[in-house]
């Protein structure tokens, strides 16, 4: 007879498999086994799903059903496959069940292992599991941990099946066994029937022998004495068996007493040992040793395939568990003399344990995600890392995350990934896709009523956070049929508001004011401009319907808009900063106004959210892996993360800037973000780079492709971001908002907080009140003074600048130019119209600088950047060098009840701007041109630029 099928026949042993896989149980091998071998039971853990799903095929065509569903998580599949195997394996084994009358039959499933020090977490999974696989022959594993133990009384108690796993040493076995205990009575107290409860201990074995002959091994390195020497050889791969044995004897009396009588009396079924990890691990061993020697009744063995065939081939049947218990304790008190703490060995093995099975689920969902992105192909944006340099540094930063359940961690909101301080209270954005997804009603009532009424235009009032994520939707998007035309206002320069209000015919024109805090300078000046415009148009009873807000709760717009009769006000999340705000209110109340669909966005969005869940390990995660990279890049130098976007989805640059720069730049720390500078050959850029290329998929003629090959030849760590249509930029807010998030924790700042753009704030109101007060900002002297052109600086930097004895503007320019180094970068400050010839005369201008100096330029239009970059060039590393560059106005625009003007608000920002920068200690130097005509003032700055760098 087939020795397995005598285990139980002649032994009373149940052999169950210590495996599973979909085609094995599928195609009739685990029925095969069952009949042919007497199998009766399987068990599964992290690592058996980890070699069926990550090492095969087999659940390939069940993958697709991401593409149906992209929304799902990682974890969501992996249950989802694992849930059907075990429900299919336990629809094989069910009619063991019934003829043993739920003695045998039984599939194990475990819990997750990032739960095992979570008490309630387990139990909240095992419930669910239970109920999902809806099988009474399934057994739920749980882990003997601390947290484990009170999990399974629970669980017990509520009727569940218990397999409990990770069980080595014979304290934990006693507490696992009274936890048994203590939740049937609780369930026979509560009215339920234990008759149908059942539950195995599962005893690890090899393991113990594989980590106490290590230790025997160095004890008999040390020893003199051949005696002692031969004595601790003679207990290597012994007490492994000899543990199991007194397990299996106190077993008897735990179940042999009064306490379990009275449950059996209610038909309550002992709780079996099982002997597990019982596949031989040394080859000097026979490779049937866990099997032979632990064969006694009303006990189980799962075994792994080799084991089983092993076994089946030349296994020996015998009543062994019993044989020698005399013996066995004595081999655990010769151990024990021989200095070895076999306590101390078991306790570590459950750590170990845990953290194996923790790695198992990382390979595993690691497997699953990647898959998940191959079968989601093209609506999965592409991530590609060419790092060169810092490729090992990433690598081991990913390991630390990964081993550290660091993304899980950050999911659970724990401050301790970044400094510990308030960054829990920053991270609603983690969910607000899925909260937002359910809350879209208001929005769409919205969008209907835009269209109903006609609207043409609709002009985003706001600064930062609260506009850069409209604007990149509205550039990338573009006007859509019947709705109206989505513009930004972020300057308070008087020419780009004229020209804005120009654009407009305003009576068919929507206002959407943005501010979270709802104090912000600009939107509140802007609301007062327009609003006072529209009373003028429309009259003062109608100009509210053309205006909605989007604040948080409380704040004092959404008084404002409420005195003012706005058509609608759309509430922020107050957990959520304003750079991490696009996919709330303040992204999707424009979007809503502008007619994107709303549901496909935030669709499009959870794709990406789902890729960087926290069942996502570093090395699938596209959001944690890129953050990893730009922090690396960042501690190692090459802090300027260069953004290069294709045409139709170039804005992008601007929102990523002030996420990347205002999250990261501070306490002399961060990365530098470089948008808009042209790409250039290799040479051009020194060692400072990291660049990174969103470009549309399959578009022929990319330019941008050729250029970054080069840079990724030359050396320069390169990240390719591939996005199949515009609309799906969408996802990249998601990865970008993670990568932040994570290069904040690996620079060692908080990302959420921005305590330089503070600063400028209270410099700059300083002056609007004294303008207020005085009626004009305080008198400066400027240090050189040209046809058309001042020179303004304070006087640490007019020292400076003095020593070289310039004469005229060039020499200025040069002087100051000159304090460029390796390393640093140049910042072009415009306080002016951000219109076209503007912008081309400076991106010229910067990219002179670039060329000659071999440095990172930077262009920001005040006040703009000032709610964006303006963090970093003040509070990140001090390796800018900023010129900044202010105008008198051609034309002024009074704003309704204020003193100062549009004009003297943007001069005042400027000022405090440069105010901060000075204190800072920043090389920094103002220049002004005269005489209201800018496009002549720019060229002849351009010009002196260009014979400053010579
Ligand atoms: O279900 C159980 C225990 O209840 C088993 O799957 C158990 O996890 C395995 O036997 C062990 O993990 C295998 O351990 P090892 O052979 O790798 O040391
Ligand atoms: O980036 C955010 C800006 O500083 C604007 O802030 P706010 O939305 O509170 O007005």
């Amino acid at each position: 007879m087939n020795p397995l099928k005598r285990l139980f026949a002649d032994q009373g042993q149940a052999i169950w498999l210590d495996f599973v896989a979909r085609g094995f149980v599928r195609d009739g091998g685990l029925a095969r086994m069952a009949a042919d071998d007497d199998i009766r039971g399987v068990t599964s853990n992290p690592a058996i799903f980890e070699k069926a799903i990550a090492g095969s095929d087999e659940y390939d065509d069940a993958l697709t059903e991401a593409q149906h569903a992209p929304g799902r998580t990682v974890m969501e599949l992996f249950e989802g496959l694992a849930i059907e195997d075990i429900r299919d394996a336990a629809d094989v084994l069910r009619p063991v069940f019934d003829e043993t009358h739920g003695d045998d039959g039984y599939v194990s499933l475990e819990v997750s292992p990032y739960l095992a020090d979570d008490t309630e977490g387990t139990v909240a999974e095992a419930r669910r599991l239970w109920k999902e696989v809806a099988r009474e022959n399934l057994m739920v594993k749980v882990p003997a941990t601390d947290a484990g133990i009170p999990a399974i009384r629970t669980l017990i108690g509520d009727g569940i099946n218990i397999n409990v796993t990770l069980l080595f040493s014979q304290a934990a076995y006693e507490a696992v066994a009274n936890a048994y205990l203590d939740g049937l009575e609780a369930l026979a107290k509560a009215g339920g029937d234990v008759s149908k409860v059942a539950s195995v201990a599962s005893f690890f074995v090899s393991r113990i022998d594989s980590a106490v002959d290590k230790a025997l091994d160095r004890k008999i390195a040390e020893a003199n004495d051949p005696d002692e020497k031969a004595a601790l050889a003679a207990l290597q791969g012994k007490v492994a068996i000899a543990n199991a044995k007194l397990a299996y004897r106190r077993s008897k009396t735990l179940f042999g007493d009064g306490r379990f009588a009275a449950l059996e009396a209610k038909g309550a079924r002992a709780q079996r040992l099982l002997w597990a990890s019982t596949g031989t691990k040394n080859k000097a061993y026979p490779d049937t040793l866990y099997v032979e020697e632990l064969i006694g009744p009303n006990t189980v063995n799962t075994v792994p395939p080799a084991t089983l065939d092993a076994f089946r081939d030349h296994g020996k049947v015998r009543a062994s568990l019993e044989e020698n218990v005399d013996e066995a304790a004595a081999t655990l008190d010769r151990l024990a003399r021989a200095g070895i703490d076999l306590d101390a060995i078991t306790k570590t093995l459950v750590e170990e344990g845990v953290d194996l099975f923790k790695d198992a689920a990382d390979k595993l969902l690691g497997a699953v995600a990647t898959r998940r992105a191959g079968v989601l192909g093209p609506l999965l944006n592409r991530q590609e890392l060419a790092l060169g340099s810092l490729a090992g540094e990433v690598e081991a930063l990913a390991e630390t995350w990964r081993a550290g359940g660091t993304i899980r961690r950050l999911w659970a909101k724990d401050a301790s990934v970044w400094t510990g301080a308030d960054e829990a209270k920053w991270l609603g954005w983690l969910d607000i896709v899925v909260r937002e997804q359910a809350n879209l009603a208001a929005y769409k009532a919205l969008a209907e009523e835009v269209r109903r009424e006609g609207f043409t235009d609709a002009l985003v009032l706001g600064m930062g956070g609260s506009s850069l994520g409209p604007e990149v939707l509205a550039e990338t998007f573009g006007r859509q049929e019947g709705m109206p035309r989505l513009r930004i206002v972020d300057s308070t320069d008087p020419a780009q508001i004229l020209r804005t209000e120009q654009s407009v015919e305003l009576s068919k024109t929507l206002f959407i004011v943005a501010s979270k805090s709802g104090s912000t300078l600009e939107p509140n000046v802007f609301r007062d401009y327009f609003l006072g415009r529209l009373k003028e148009i429309v009259g003062p009873d109608k100009a509210g319907r053309h205006f909605v807000a989007v604040t948080d709760p409380g704040s004092a717009m959404e008084k404002a808009a409420k005195a003012d009769g706005f058509r609608g006000i759309f509430y922020g999340e107050p957990a959520i900063g304003g750079r991490f705000s696009v996919l709330s209110a303040f992204g999707l109340v424009p979007a809503a106004v502008m007619g994107l669909d709303l549901d496909a966005l935030l669709g499009t969005a959870e794709t990406m959210m789902r890729a960087c869940g926290p069942d996502v390990p570093p090395e699938a995660n596209p959001g944690i892996r890129l953050g990893l990279a730009l922090g690396a890049a960042a501690k190692a130098g090459r802090d300027k993360v260069t953004l290069v976007a294709d045409e139709e989805i170039r804005d992008f640059g601007a929102w990523a800037e002030q996420l990347i720069a205002e999250s990261t730049g501070k306490n002399g720390l961060g990365l530098i973000p470089v948008d808009g500078e042209p790409l250039g050959p290799p040479e051009v850029y020194g060692g400072d780079r990291i660049f990174v290329h969103l470009q549309l998929e399959g578009r022929e003629d990319d330019a941008h492709d050729e250029a970054f090959a080069a840079l990724e030849a030359a050396g320069h760590p390169v990240v390719r971001l591939g996005l199949a249509l515009p609309s799906d930029l969408v996802q990249e807010f998601v990865r970008f908002e993670f990568a932040t998030a994570v290069a904040g924790a690996v620079i060692g700042i908080n990302p959420f907080d921005q305590p330089d753009v503070e600063a400028s704030k209270i410099k700059t109101r300083e002056l609007t009140d004294a303008y207020d007060r005085d009626g004009a900002l305080p008198v400066e002297t400027p240090i050189w003074s040209g046809p058309g052109i001042e020179l303004y600086t304070d006087p640490r930097n007019a020292d400076a600048l003095a020593k070289a004895g310039a004469t005229d503007l060039a020499g200025w320019l040069k002087a100051h130019l000159d304090r460029v180094g390796e390393g640093d970068y140049v910042a072009l400050l415009a306080y002016l119209d951000r219109d076209e010839h503007n912008l081309d005369r400076l991106s010229a201008t910067r990219l002179a600088i670039r060329d000659a100096k071999r440095v990172a330029t930077c262009l920001g239009f005040g006040p703009r950047f000032l709610h964006s970059t303006g963090q970093a060039y003040k509070g990140g590393p001090d390796s800018g060098v900023f010129l900044q560059i202010t105008a008198e106005p051609a034309k002024d625009l009074a704003i309704p009840g204020r003193k100062a003007t549009f004009g003297t608000v943007e001069a005042a920002q400027a000022r405090g701007d440069f105010g901060v920068l000075s204190d800072r200690g920043r090389r920094a130097l103002r220049v002004h041109l005269k005489g209201g005509d800018v496009a002549v003032g720019l060229a002849r700055l351009g010009e002196s630029v260009r014979r400053a760098l010579g």
